[in-house]
């Protein structure tokens, strides 16, 4: 009897046991469910999971979470906002186009390190230091008149090992058909000599990870700052020195976006992604420094707006009809467009500056100042960061003889004139700043979170039955789910770089 009792008894807790196990896998296999139907809603939901069971098909319409940067850019007449639309939406495509035509992708310069101030130390440790080395018939031919035999390579060493990414180095001792040979009054190098001057391929150089630093690098940037336009202390009444300090800190915010965005993640694979971290150190840390992106992207952008007469009437002549036509037609949109014009009609006013008695003085300061920055570009010690360097204060160079020689009384007599070098170099850093902007638009709001390493909040479901319910849950998420974005690409980026993933 007693027997019999224990082994029923047994039995029912082996049925109990097994109705457990088996209402455990029911639930487990729901949960399942019930989240993989949540993460196809929203994929990066995984902390907290919100079940939508509006008619699926229907989409809401949430506010847009708010920006981090807001409100008017220190020093100039637009909003952060109107900038990062008009960028996104016009801008930036029209600009990514038009650096790809011929026209703007043949970049003449003196690669050769003459550093007037040390002697050239090569720190640079990778071969993407190097610029590359390309056939003579990639090169249009108008840009081939005159050249110098003696100086046309042959040797097509490419950094990438890739035949078409290469660059012309003849050296061109002609001006360019409607194009004038001028002087920039505001750069080191003397544009109307072609002595020791190669053409280069912008689009096979692209301005990226190289690897860089250390001493050499940590010199140039220290000398630029120090020596040529110090930190401005706050209340600083000559805007003119503010003008140059941050001109030369948002290049150089842009400089790290790029190396951020373009970034060598494993040397032994050549394996290229994003770098969040150093992007969020170098630059989106320091809202100083991308208000100085967002100056320097405004203050360009002015001067092309600026000169829109000189650069719709000058050619642009390779030979090619049919990309030069387009080359042409992307300028005018650019100098002339309708949206651009209503939503930030002058992005800079440059006529406060110069304005007082000691004008004339700080002007003439200032650009020995300018000019001194660019003989450092000679001591870059780092091929490709010393072509993209060169190219870019030629750029920032040419803004300022736009906007402070044109109107300018005293040379009234003088027609206003510009290189097609200095075209070239304005609209290409253009392009560069447009990118970073963009770069920073999309990317800072989540980025940023990677230095507040918080645990994520434990798993919850919640039911949503319609849209209002829905927008207001998916904005208290949101920093949550910018957080978790974050750390997910944080830990692939580690993983990839110490090698686990390739
Ligand atoms: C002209 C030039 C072009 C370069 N181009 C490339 C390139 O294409 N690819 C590449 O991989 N490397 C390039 N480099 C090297 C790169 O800029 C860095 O110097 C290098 O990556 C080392 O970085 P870092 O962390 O020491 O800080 P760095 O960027 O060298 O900064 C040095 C110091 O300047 C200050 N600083 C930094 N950013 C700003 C800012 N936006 N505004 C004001 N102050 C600031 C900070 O005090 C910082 O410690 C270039 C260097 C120069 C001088």
């Amino acid at each position: 009897m007693v027997e019999k009792d224990i082994t029923e008894k047994e039995k029912e807790n082996e049925r109990k046991s097994i109705n457990d196990i088996k209402k455990w896998v029911i639930v487990g296999a729901m949960i399942t469910v019930l989240m993989a139907s949540a993460m196809t809603y929203d994929r990066r939901a995984s902390s907290s999971i919100t079940l939508f069971f509006k008619d699926q098909n229907s989409s809401c319409h949430c506010p847009k979470v708010s920006q981090k940067y807001t409100g008017i850019i220190e020093d100039c007449c637009c909003d952060f906002e109107t900038v990062d639309s008009i960028n996104g939406e016009v801008l930036h495509p029209l600009l990514k186009e038009l650096v790809t035509t011929p026209f703007f992708r043949y970049f003449k310069v003196k690669l050769g390190c003459h550093c007037p101030f040390w002697p050239e130390d090569g720190m640079c440790r990778l071969r993407d230091c190097s610029v590359c080395e390309c056939p003579e018939n990639e090169f249009p031919e108008p840009f081939k008149k005159n050249f110098h035999p003696a100086l046309l390579s042959t040797d097509f060493m490419c950094q990438e090992g890739k035949s078409q990414a290469s660059v012309d180095r003849t050296v061109d001792n002609g001006a360019f058909r409607g194009w004038v040979e001028t002087d920039n009054p505001w750069t080191n190098d003397d544009e109307t000599d072609n002595d020791d001057m190669t053409y280069v391929n912008l689009q096979i150089n692209p301005e990226r990870y190289t690897g860089y630093s250390g001493p050499s690098a940590r010199r140039i940037w220290d000398a630029v700052y120090t020596e040529n336009c110090p930190k401005y202390p706050a209340g600083e009444i000559f805007q003119e020195k503010k003008v140059l300090y941050k001109l030369i800190s948002g290049l150089h915010s842009s400089i790290s976006i790029h190396i951020g965005a373009e970034y060598l993640l494993h040397e032994v694979t050549n394996q290229w992604g994003e770098n969040p971290e150093l992007m969020n150190d170098r630059v989106l840390r320091y809202p100083d420094r991308v208000q100085n992106l967002y100056f320097t992207f405004l203050f360009v952008l002015r001067s092309v707006m600026k000169a829109a007469n000189y650069l719709e009437h000058a050619e642009y002549n390779t030979d090619n009809n049919k990309e030069d036509m387009k080359s042409h037609s992307l300028v005018k949109q650019l100098v002339h467009n309708s949206k651009l014009q209503a939503a930030c009609p002058l992005p800079f006013d440059e006529a406060k500056l110069w304005q007082g008695q000691s004008g004339p003085e700080l002007k003439q300061t200032i650009q020995m100042q300018f000019k001194n920055i660019s003989s450092l570009m000679d001591c870059v010690g780092c091929e490709k960061c010393r072509l993209w360097g060169k190219l870019q204060i030629l750029g920032l160079g040419t803004a300022l003889k736009i906007l402070f020689s044109v109107d300018d009384k005293s040379n009234r007599s003088e027609p206003f004139q510009l290189h097609r070098n200095e075209v070239i170099a304005l609209l290409n850093l253009l392009n560069r700043l447009s990118e970073s902007v963009k770069l920073v638009h999309e990317k800072a709001d989540m980025i940023e979170n990677i230095v507040h390493t918080v645990e994520p909040a434990s798993t919850k479901i919640t039911i949503v039955n319609d849209c209002q319910e829905l927008c207001q849950m998916v904005l208290a998420d949101y920093e949550t789910r910018k957080f978790l974005d974050v750390t997910l690409q944080l830990q692939m980026f580690r993983r990839r770089r110490e090698g686990y993933i390739i």
